[in-house]
C-alpha cells in the first residue's frame, strides 16, 4: 500500500487539499482530508506538491516498422521515458502488413508491447478493406478491447487510404461502437508536390514543409468530417497543426457534428523556421507529418485547446536517429517523419500552456489525461482521482524548472526537438499502477509491469450519437 500524503490534489474538475491511499491491487482506495496510514503501508510526502492523473498520451509509435526503418523507442524504453515525464499510458498504434490481417496484427504488437514498464492500449490502423477487414474489426471490438481504428489519408502507396474505404471503416466502427481517428492529410496532393519538387532538384529537409502546405491538411480534415457526417459518426483527427483543419473542426462542432481533435506538444512551441536550418540532419530531425507550421497556426492550437474544440494533447511519439534520418539524404521524400516528445509532453504543456494562463491547472488534467480517457472510453478508471481508478498519479512540482535535453532524457534517440528548452513544471515522482517508479530522478521502471488496457465499445458519446442518428432519421443507412 502506498499512502501519498499533503499534497493538493487537481483533476478535471477541481482542486483540493486530500491524501490518496494506494491498495496493493494498484488501485485507488481512498481520497480524503487526512488519512492515517495503515499499517505497513509506505508513506509518499506531497507537501507543495500537485497530485493529479497520471499523463495518458493517446498516439504514439514504439518499434514501428515505417518508411524503411523502425521507430528506435521500444515499448520499453518509451513507456520508462513516459514515467519520467510523468505520461503512465500510452495508446500506440496496430499497422498490419499491407493487405494483412488486422487481428496478426494486434497480436505481433501485444507480443511487442509485453515489456513495457507501463500501461498501454491500441488503435489498431485500417489500412485497405476487404471482407477479412470487414469481420476482423468485429473480432477486435468483440474479443480483443480495441474500441478506434486508425486511418491514414496521408503516405500514398503505403498506408493511405481513399474515400471508399473510409466511408465502409468508419460506418463499420459505428456499427460496432467504435470511433474513427484519421490522420488528415490529402495524400495525392501531397504525393503531386513531392514530385513537382524533387523535379526541380529541391532534394532537401525544407522541402518537406513545402510538400504538405496547410491547405493539404485543411482539405483533408474537411472531407474526412464531411463523410463522417454522411454517415452519422464521430471523428477523431489526431495531430492537428492548422488553423485550417481546426477551423474546420470547430465549424462542425458548431453544426452539432461530433469530431474532437488532438495536438501535439510539438506543434504548440516549435515554428517552420527549424527547416531553415543549414545542418541537413537539424532540418531532416524535424521532418514529420504534419510538417512544423508558421507560427501564426500556434496562436490557433492553443485557443482551440483553451475553447475546449481540441480535446487533447499527445506526441506521435516517433523516433529515428540520426542514421535512420540519413536515409533521405538525397531525397527528402525519404527521410522517416517522426519526432520524440513522449517524455516532455506534461512539462511543455505546463509551461506554455499553465504558467502562462493559457490554460488553468483543471484544463491541463482535462487535456492531458481526462479528455483522452473520456474519448477512448476508459474514464474514470483513468484520467481521474476517486476510488476504484488505477492509482496512476503524477505528483507535480509546479515550482521546479530543468531544462530540456537529449543528454539527459530517457527516450532511445539521439536528439531532442525541445533541446535547450527551460520549462518550470516538472514529474517529482510517477506512480503507476500503485507503484512509485519515477521518485526525484530516479527511474524505478520494471519491465512488463505494463498492462495492456482493455476500451469497451459504445463509449457515452458515441452512444448518444447513434440514439440522434436514430431519432433524427434524415441519414443513409451506413455501407455493410
Ligand atoms: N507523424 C509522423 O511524422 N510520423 C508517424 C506516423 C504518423 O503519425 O503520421
Ligand atoms: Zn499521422
Ligand atoms: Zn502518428
Amino acid at each position: 500500500m502506498l499512502l501519498v500524503r499533503g499534497g493538493t490534489v487537481v483533476t478535471a474538475e477541481r482542486s483540493w487539499r486530500a491524501d490518496v491511499l494506494c491498495d496493493d491491487a494498484g488501485r485507488i482506495a481512498q481520497v480524503a482530508p487526512a488519512i492515517a496510514a495503515p499499517t505497513g503501508c509506505d508513506v509518499l510526502d506531497a507537501g507543495g506538491l500537485l497530485v493529479m492523473p497520471g499523463g495518458i498520451d493517446p498516439h504514439t509509435h514504439m518499434e514501428m516498422p515505417f518508411m524503411g526503418s523502425v521507430s528506435s523507442d521500444d515499448f520499453e524504453t518509451g513507456t520508462a521515458a513516459g514515467v519520467a515525464g510523468g505520461t503512465t499510458m500510452i495508446i500506440d498504434f496496430v499497422i498490419p502488413q499491407p493487405g494483412g490481417s488486422l487481428l496478426a496484427a494486434w497480436k505481433d504488437w501485444r507480443a511487442k508491447a509485453a515489456k513495457a514498464v507501463a500501461d498501454y492500449s491500441f488503435h489498431v490502423a485500417v489500412t485497405h478493406w476487404d471482407d477479412q477487414v470487414h469481420a476482423e474489426m468485429g473480432t477486435l471490438t468483440r474479443e480483443c478491447g480495441v474500441n478506434s481504428f486508425k486511418h491514414f489519408m496521408a503516405y500514398k502507396g503505403a498506408l493511405m487510404v481513399d474515400d471508399g474505404v473510409l466511408l465502409r471503416s468508419i460506418g463499420r466502427a459505428l456499427e460496432l461502437g467504435a470511433l474513427c481517428n484519421v490522420h488528415a492529410e490529402n495524400g495525392d496532393a501531397v504525393a503531386f508536390l513531392q514530385q513537382d519538387l524533387l523535379r526541380r532538384g529541391l532534394t532537401g529537409p525544407d522541402s518537406h514543409p513545402l510538400s504538405r502546405p496547410p491547405a493539404v491538411e485543411g482539405e483533408a480534415a474537411q472531407r474526412v468530417i464531411a463523410i463522417a457526417g454522411l454517415l452519422g459518426a464521430p471523428v477523431y483527427i489526431v495531430h492537428v497543426s492548422t488553423e485550417d483543419a481546426t477551423a474546420a473542426i470547430a465549424a462542425a462542432r458548431a453544426r452539432g457534428q461530433r469530431v474532437y481533435g488532438e495536438v501535439l506538444a510539438q506543434h504548440l512551441v516549435i515554428d517552420d523556421s527549424v527547416y531553415a536550418d543549414p545542418d541537413w540532419l537539424g532540418a531532416a530531425r524535424h521532418v514529420m507529418s504534419p510538417p512544423f507550421r508558421p507560427k501564426h497556426h500556434q496562436k490557433a492550437l492553443w485557443a482551440g485547446l483553451a475553447s475546449g474544440q481540441l480535446q487533447t494533447t499527445a506526441t506521435d511519439h516517433c523516433c529515428f536517429c540520426a542514421p535512420q534520418k540519413l536515409q533521405g539524404r538525397d531525397d527528402f521524400t525519404r527521410i522517416p517523419n517522426g519526432t520524440p516528445g513522449i517524455e516532455d509532453r506534461m512539462s511543455v504543456l505546463w509551461h506554455h500552456g499553465v504558467r502562462t494562463g493559457r490554460l488553468t491547472p483543471q484544463e491541463f488534467v482535462a487535456v492531458t489525461s481526462a479528455n483522452t480517457a473520456r474519448i477512448f472510453n476508459i474514464y474514470p478508471r483513468k484520467g481521474a482521482i476517486v476510488p476504484g481508478a488505477d492509482a496512476d498519479l503524477v505528483l507535480w512540482d509546479d515550482a521546479a524548472s530543468r531544462t530540456i535535453s537529449a543528454a539527459t532524457h530517457h527516450q532511445n534517440v539521439d536528439y531532442n526537438v525541445f533541446e535547450g528548452m527551460q520549462v518550470t513544471g516538472l514529474a517529482r515522482h510517477t506512480i503507476s499502477g500503485g507503484r512509485l517508479v519515477w521518485t526525484d530522478g530516479d527511474l524505478r521502471a520494471v519491465r512488463g509491469a505494463g498492462r495492456y488496457v482493455e476500451r469497451p465499445c459504445f463509449a457515452p458519446d458515441l452512444t448518444a450519437q447513434l440514439r440522434l442518428n436514430r431519432t433524427s432519421g434524415d441519414l443513409p443507412a451506413g455501407p455493410k
